[in-house]
């Protein structure tokens, strides 16, 4: 087996069993090169095993994963192809983080000149000769992330990178992620909000008690919102019976004396009430969320019967491009 040079990931059917504990099952999906991947859950989802599985540090109970067309093991030298950052890495103490990296880079059989040039790279070169063991939590981020780009790797793999970084940071680093991809590399990375990689991400692979919940383009998903009009009418009862003739709905009530109106733009409500000679007082779209359809989404409750036809499970989405 040779590998495709590709740099893309390739899950499919990946189970893993701790004892009792079904961590991960019958997962699958792929992550294209040239774009940043989210990979998403709630926390104990499954996320760091499926990325552990990924990189050959816990062995599948069934299932293959691969980069570019090889399974982990397989690739050669694989910090030339995948660079990681997985949580909770340890510093030595006493080296200045120059030293660190050139202790990697030896290891790797790189250049020693790589270790400033990716301190460049994280924005660290000012503190190439300070211990890690004085960095703030963000510094050390990045410095991980400088020991994973040592290999000037195809692929990065990084579990939850947002952690512990202030806004600033999050901004930083979502440049260069999107920078990365954009020469045609890979990127995955692990967050359990949305919120955080929401504008880093172009796909999203969602998962919640170790299965794919969604796997798709980010904005498949947006446009996936369920979108309502909320009515104020001055006959409420009338309006809905101008608007359930008119073919609209479905129609609700809601608390504050409005009709949410599913189905209608606002200029197609507005013509059948003015038709009807009824009066509306004011109209507002009312969408859903991307953070509360990605909280349904890993609740479970929309799993097994999407109301309103939600492409929930899209383990398929991709099936084309493999
Ligand atoms: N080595 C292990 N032995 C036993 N159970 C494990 C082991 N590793 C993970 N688990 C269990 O597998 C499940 C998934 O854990 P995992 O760490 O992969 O989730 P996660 O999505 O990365 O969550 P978090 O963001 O909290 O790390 C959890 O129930 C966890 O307790």
């Amino acid at each position: 087996m040779r590998s495709d040079g590709s740099g893309r990931i390739v899950v499919q059917g990946l189970s893993k069993v701790f004892g009792r504990v079904a961590a991960v099952q019958d997962l699958s999906f792929v992550v294209e090169p040239g774009s940043v991947t989210g990979f998403l859950g709630p926390n104990g989802a499954g996320k760091t095993t499926t990325l552990r599985m990924i990189l050959g540090l816990v062995t599948p109970t069934s299932g293959v994963s691969t980069i570019s067309g090889l399974p982990y093991d397989r690739l050669g030298s694989p910090a030339r192809v995948v660079g990681a950052v997985l949580e909770n890495e340890g510093f030595h103490p006493k080296r200045t983080a120059r030293n660190h990296l050139r202790v990697y880079a030896a290891a790797i059989g790189v250049p020693d000149q790589r270790a400033d040039h990716v301190l460049g790279l994280v924005g660290l070169s000012e503190a190439a000769n300070r211990k890690p063991g004085e960095f703030s939590l963000g510094m050390r981020q990045r410095l991980a992330l400088a020991t994973a780009l040592l290999g000037d790797p195809r692929v990065l793999v990084l579990d939850e990178p947002a952690n512990g970084l202030d806004p600033e940071g999050i901004l930083w680093l979502r440049n260069f992620l999107r920078a990365y991809a954009r020469e045609g590399r890979t990127v995955l990375v692990s967050s359990h909000l949305l919120s955080e990689v929401e504008q880093t991400i172009d796909q999203v692979v969602i998962i919640s008690q170790g299965v794919t919940r969604y796997f798709g383009a980010l904005e498949q998903l947006r446009a996936n919102q369920r979108s309502r009009v909320l009515v104020e009418a001055g006959d409420p009862p009338a309006v809905v019976k101008a608007l359930q003739v008119a073919g609209f709905g479905p129609l609700e009530m809601i608390p504050d004396g409005r009709i949410a109106v599913a189905g209608a733009t606002r200029r197609q409500i507005g013509d059948v009430v003015a038709k009807a000679g009824l009066a509306v007082y004011g109209m507002d779209d009312d969408r859903a969320d991307l953070e509360e359809l990605f909280f349904q989404l890993t609740n479970g409750q929309f799993a097994a019967a999407p109301p309103g036809g939600f492409p929930v499970a899209q383990d398929q989405a991709w099936g084309g491009q493999r």
